[in-house]
């Protein structure tokens, strides 16, 4: 604690929560559930109990007990393990931002409290700093999803001036669309401190263009090898082929996301190509159905088989 940390960057996958079939956590597979993330898809960091991980249909009991087992399995093997420790009430967001600190996690972020909403910038940071002063070793990082939370105060706003009221503050979680925003996020950050990470996954290569030092998603579960190739490809200025990679992951998103595309059906996709039992999720979200499992596995076989080489005569030819 204390020593300069090491900027989080690259990809960083939103955990999902293993549930048995009884609706409890499935501690049992997240050990293999690390080792699958960095042998298999090539993803050293992970985000815990955000969306994706149900973190706010879990108990703080069980929240505490899924951040103890991700340090713990991923020690010497992950980079990193942020926490999502954003709660309701102040309390126990700050009883889980000292665990994180106390089980030697590498940051915690935090998203804007949504049902008494936060409704300017002042009253937010005010919330933010609460949290993160109960961890002041550990780099804060906002997790901003509007679309989520409903708080709409801009990301950009929040973060002028925000090392000033809050010292630990690190970075951002920018699950939103809109790349204005995000810009002048990229623009304020003269100095390259802080790591900006862009949430939406099937809108990556705009978010990189504009600036993002990182990703974090629910999609790297199982995408993360694809998504390293179009990370790859961003850095050699191969952009040809980094927008071959972003089609080919926008064709599956898009294809599930006219399913019906959540969190259920992403532990029904894990589960499918990690073979690591996900289980169902808790309510009020609903297991995904048979029927989607069935097409979304034939999707992805069917992107699998497609080598990136025949796409160049179609819609790329004219980036190629
Ligand atoms: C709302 C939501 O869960 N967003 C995730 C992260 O912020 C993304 O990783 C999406 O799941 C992904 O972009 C697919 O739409
Ligand atoms: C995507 C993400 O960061 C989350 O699930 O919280």
């Amino acid at each position: 604690m204390g020593s300069p940390r090491k900027k989080l960057q690259g990809l960083v996958a939103a955990t999902l929560t293993p549930m048995t079939e009884n609706g409890e956590i499935n501690f049992s597979v997240i050990g293999q559930y690390v080792d699958y993330l960095v042998k298999e898809q090539g993803v050293k960091n992970v985000f815990v109990n955000g969306t994706t991980g149900e973190g706010l249909s879990l108990s703080v009991s069980e929240r505490r007990q899924i951040a103890e087992e991700w340090v713990t399995q991923g020690r010497n093997k992950l980079d990193q393990v942020v926490i999502h420790v954003g709660a309701l009430s102040l309390k126990e967001s700050q009883e889980l931002a000292q665990h994180a600190a106390d089980i030697g996690a590498d940051g915690i972020a935090v998203i804007a409290p949504f049902f008494f909403k936060p409704w300017n910038k002042d009253v937010l940071i005010n919330f933010l700093r609460e949290v993160a002063a109960a961890a002041p070793s550990l780099p804060f990082y906002y997790y901003h999803i509007p679309a989520l939370t409903g708080v709409k105060i801009r990301a950009e706003e929040l973060l002028d001036g925000i090392q000033d009221k809050i010292p630990t503050f690190q970075g951002l979680k920018f699950s939103d669309t809109d790349l204005l925003d995000f810009g002048q996020c990229v623009d304020q950050n003269h100095q390259r401190q802080f790591a900006l990470l862009f949430g939406v996954d099937e809108q990556l290569l705009s978010g990189l263009v504009m600036g993002a030092t990182g990703a974090v998603g629910s999609t790297y579960n199982y995408l993360g090898k694809k998504t390293n190739q179009l990370l790859e490809a961003f850095e050699r200025k191969d952009f040809s082929s980094a927008l071959s990679y972003q089609f080919c992951i926008q064709r599956f998103i898009n294809f599930v996301i006219k399913l019906g595309f959540g969190v259920a059906q992403t532990k029904a996709i894990m589960t499918l190509v990690s073979g690591i039992p996900m289980g169902p999720p808790r309510l009020p979200l609903q297991e995904a159905t048979r029927e989607f499992t069935d097409s979304a596995a034939a999707k992805l076989k069917s992107l699998d088989f497609l080598p990136f080489a025949d796409l160049k005569g179609g819609n790329l030819g004219a980036y190629s």
